[in-house]
């Protein structure tokens, strides 16, 4: 991402914002790499990406666990680079709970109203606010061994959100659940941020989970954005192969540009895109591509239809001949796998049962898959 793409600082929205930001902790090598990133007052934003791309680095340095090794981050307008953790008012979360095990439930919950000077007769008061919060009210008196992950992970949230921080950030919180708790914890999560109004910083590795929850995602990759963007733009408007390959599922197909180039903004275009075996596609080109250059072509399996031999063929450039791999049957629909003539990959088709065009098909036989032009994203 450009620093041009991003709002300025100062507008009125904007809670944090990371400028310049770089971290090593080798003093060699780059994890965070010149990071540009506002955070919206009042939105839920995962910073996704796969193992080691920087993402928990990012959310350390935000909460005041490691510093920066160059630019600014900034809370509401206030330089935040030497502010110690616990004046910056964020609440956390982590993966590993981190309850204090010798203390009660209420006494965990209570400990950052403790630390904040706050009266006895009002702790209690949001003590049970916060517990209530998570639906575990009647659980103050256990201690930590006395409860389910899933519990215990519900005190660390209502341990966060105890002290109304205006900022909460949480780092794989449910990552040690398991899948149904997960997911029925993510859609609880969902609705408290609703509820609350607060600002929360996500990170996972889950994109399943970022989907699910998220106002916006940036995408990390090696220390950097690939893309910032509400969760339908990143799924439907992928910038680049590598979003579009870490955010659900896409077909490749490689070839060289025929024709076609960005439009006057830079924007996107329609192109043809030669493929080695002889046939020609139609796809959006985007970015910078110019005729004669190797792309890539990526497009969502459910953007593909199964063509009905029967059926009129739709214009050319929007269809595409190959061979039957594979048939899996999913209960609702059917995954018919499909190869190219010199295609490295394989794609696939999620083709809803009853199709007619599906009842004879057999590996190896030929098949044609029909899609819309703009569907198809090319990179060069
Ligand atoms: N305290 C540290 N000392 C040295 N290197 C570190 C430290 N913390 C992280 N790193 C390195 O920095 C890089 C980014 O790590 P980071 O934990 O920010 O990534 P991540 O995207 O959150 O990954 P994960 O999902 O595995 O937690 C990795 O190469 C990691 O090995």
């Amino acid at each position: 991402m450009t620093a041009s793409s991003v709002p300025a600082a100062t507008s009125a929205d904007v809670l944090v914002s990371f400028r310049g930001v770089k971290k090593t902790y080798d003093g060699e090598h780059l994890v965070v790499k010149q990071l540009d990133l506002d955070i919206r007052k009042g939105e839920f934003l995962t910073l996704l990406g796969p193992s080691g791309s920087g993402k928990t680095t990012c959310l350390m340095m935000l909460a005041g666990f490691e510093f920066p090794t160059g630019g600014e981050i900034r809370l509401d307008g206030q330089l935040l680079n030497r502010v110690p953790p616990h004046k910056r008012n964020i609440g956390m979360v982590f993966q590993n709970y981190a309850l204090f095990p010798h203390m009660t439930v209420a006494q965990n919950v209570g400990y950052p109203l403790q630390v904040r000077g706050v009266p006895a007769a009002q702790r209690r008061q949001q003590i049970h606010e916060a517990l209530a919060m998570v639906h575990m009210e009647s659980f103050a008196a256990r201690y930590p061994s006395q409860l389910s992950g899933g519990q215990q992970q519900r005190i660390a949230l209502a341990r966060a959100l105890v002290f109304k921080p205006q900022l909460v950030l949480m780092d794989e919180p449910l990552g040690a659940l398991d899948k149904q708790l997960r997911e029925h914890m993510q859609i609880e999560l969902k609705a408290l941020h609703q509820q609350l109004g607060m600002t929360f910083v996500y990170v996972t590795h889950d994109q399943n989970e970022a989907l699910t929850m998220s106002d916006r995602v940036a995408v990390f990759e090696q220390g950097v954005i690939q893309q910032l963007a509400p969760v339908d733009q990143l799924y439907e408007a992928p910038d680049n192969l590598f979003v579009a390959g870490f955010i659900g599922d896409s077909n490749r197909l490689s070839g060289q540009l025929r024709a076609g180039a960005p439009d006057q903004a830079g924007q996107t275009a329609l192109c043809t895109l030669a493929l080695p075996d002889g046939q020609a596609i139609l796809g959006q080109a985007i970015g910078k591509t110019a005729a004669g250059q190797e792309a890539t072509a990526s497009i969502r399996p459910e953007r593909m239809r199964l063509l009905d031999p029967a059926e009129a063929a739709p214009a050319a450039g929007s269809l595409l001949r190959g061979r039957a791999a594979g048939l899996i049957y999913f209960g609702d629909h059917v995954r018919l796998q499909c190869e190219f003539a010199q295609q490295p990959h394989q794609c696939f088709v999620k083709v809803p049962l009853g199709t007619p065009a599906l009842r004879h098909i057999t590996p190896g036989d030929a098949v044609t898959l029909a899609f819309e032009p703009e569907h198809l994203r090319v990179y060069a």
